[in-house]
């Protein structure tokens, strides 16, 4: 097998260990995992068409995307400086700030998609 491919398939490899770390420790990720379930019954629930689907798996996909981005910041900078400093505290803080800007945009998709089949 040609190194190319190789390198590619260990990198899938690395990504699912990632993947799988991420839903089994990290409880920002298992949080909206659980919401994810949710918002899928939901769907189901509801009966929603094929673009609102596409739209909540979009903004899932998004928001655990951020959310993992998240951690990894927060893990660079406990391993880096493990102390308090403000700096860090800074770094962090936007680095949440990010999530916020994706939960944001989740709530409004879901708002989008539900308001009508609930109220109207
Ligand atoms: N080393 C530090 N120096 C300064 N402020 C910090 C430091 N660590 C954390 N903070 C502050 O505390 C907030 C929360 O940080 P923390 O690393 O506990 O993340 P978290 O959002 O609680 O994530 P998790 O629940 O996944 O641990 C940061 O956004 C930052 O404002």
């Amino acid at each position: 097998m040609s190194s190319f491919i190789l390198g590619r398939i260990k990198s899938i490899v690395y990504a699912l260990k990632g993947f799988f770390w991420l839903i089994r420790n990290e409880n920002s990720i298992i949080t909206q995992v659980i919401f994810a379930f949710g918002f899928t019954i939901l769907g189901f629930y509801f009966q929603i068409d094929r673009f609102e689907w596409a739209l909540q798996v979009l903004a899932i996909g998004l928001v655990l995307a951020i959310e993992s981005l998240n951690t990894a910041v927060e893990k660079v900078c406990d391993f880096i400086h493990p102390d308090f400093h403000s700096k860090i505290g800074l770094i962090k803080d936007i680095a949440s700030g990010a999530v916020t800007f994706a939960v944001f945009t989740a709530f409004i998709i879901a708002c989008l998609i539900y308001i009508p089949y609930i109220f109207i």
